[in-house]
């Protein structure tokens, strides 16, 4: 059978990344609580391409996958893009995975417990000299209430929900888990998929006890991460739907090393 991939390509063009992108597959990550726990990542698999070549093969992504029967550790994923490079004769790998994570939450007063998701993603490259570089996200949401408003009107300030995207490079492993209470802590008030009547009075004084502006959050997130060894690298950022704009407010840090490309 002819193999086109396997062709040559005259335009001398190398290609940065190609590959396979929003293939739906099940995961198992690693749970804080439970060991860990199943649920379905959408992934991204790339390779460069020499000039030389007319494709990639794409089917072997796939089969990659398959083969380590994604059991989502640091460890594994290191692997898997070693592998890529090798059956894809590339210098370059780079894997992201995005899924929801599920945390149980029990509500502040009544302690009713609910599941709360979480939309992260683990993004990993391998370069040319063999350096793995791995990056951790999560998204949180949370609630804000806004410092101005609480400081000019005569009753109530406006509130929100908003989400804290958080981004780390780091030296040795941190739970999702750890990155997301700590976004938490820093919000107005945290979110809840569950809360009987008890629990709304007491998130609703919360947040009005804890007003926000998206620079406070992030700041009072970068100070946390700026004191912690184990932080290479991080990117934060806030967004807030505003209840009183069609318009979200937004505020971003970057700090930290950036490994050599
Ligand atoms: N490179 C490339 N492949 C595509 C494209 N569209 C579809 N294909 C894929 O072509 C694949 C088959 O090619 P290969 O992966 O090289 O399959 P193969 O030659 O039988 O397998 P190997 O012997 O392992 O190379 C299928 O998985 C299709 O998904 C495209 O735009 N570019």
């Amino acid at each position: 059978m002819k193999d086109v991939q396997n062709e040559r390509d005259h335009r001398n063009i190398p290609i940065d990344k190609v590959g396979i992108k929003n293939l739906r597959y099940p995961i198992r990550v690693k749970d804080r609580r439970d060991g860990t726990q199943s649920t379905i990542a959408s992934i991204n698999m790339y390779v460069d391409l020499p000039q030389e070549y007319k494709g990639t093969h794409m089917s072997r992504f796939v089969e990659m996958l398959h083969l380590i029967k994604p059991e989502i550790s640091l460890k594994k994923f290191s692997v898997l893009l070693e592998t890529m490079k090798q059956n894809l004769d590339a210098a370059s790998a780079h894997i992201e995975i995005s899924f929801p994570y599920f945390i149980e939450k029990q509500a502040p007063v009544s302690n009713a417990p609910g599941l709360m998701d979480y939309n992260c993603r683990i993004i990993g490259s391998s370069n040319s000299h063999n350096e793995i570089d791995l990056v951790s996200e999560v998204n949180v949401p949370i609630t804000s209430v806004c410092p101005c408003s609480k400081e000019i009107s005569d009753e109530g300030a406006h509130n929100q929900r908003g989400v804290v995207q958080l981004q780390t490079r780091f030296k040795k492993f941190i739970w999702l888990e750890d990155m997301i209470e700590m976004v938490e802590a820093c919000a107005s008030c945290d979110v809840f998929s569950v809360l009987k009547r008890v629990d709304e009075k007491n998130v609703t004084e919360r947040g009005f006890a804890n007003p926000k502006f998206v620079e406070d959050v992030v700041r009072d997130i970068a100070e946390r991460l700026m004191a912690d060894d184990n932080i290479t690298w991080f990117a934060v950022s806030a967004e807030n739907f505003e209840s009183i704009h069609n318009h979200s407010a937004y505020a971003q840090i970057t700090r930290g090393t950036l490994p050599a490309s």
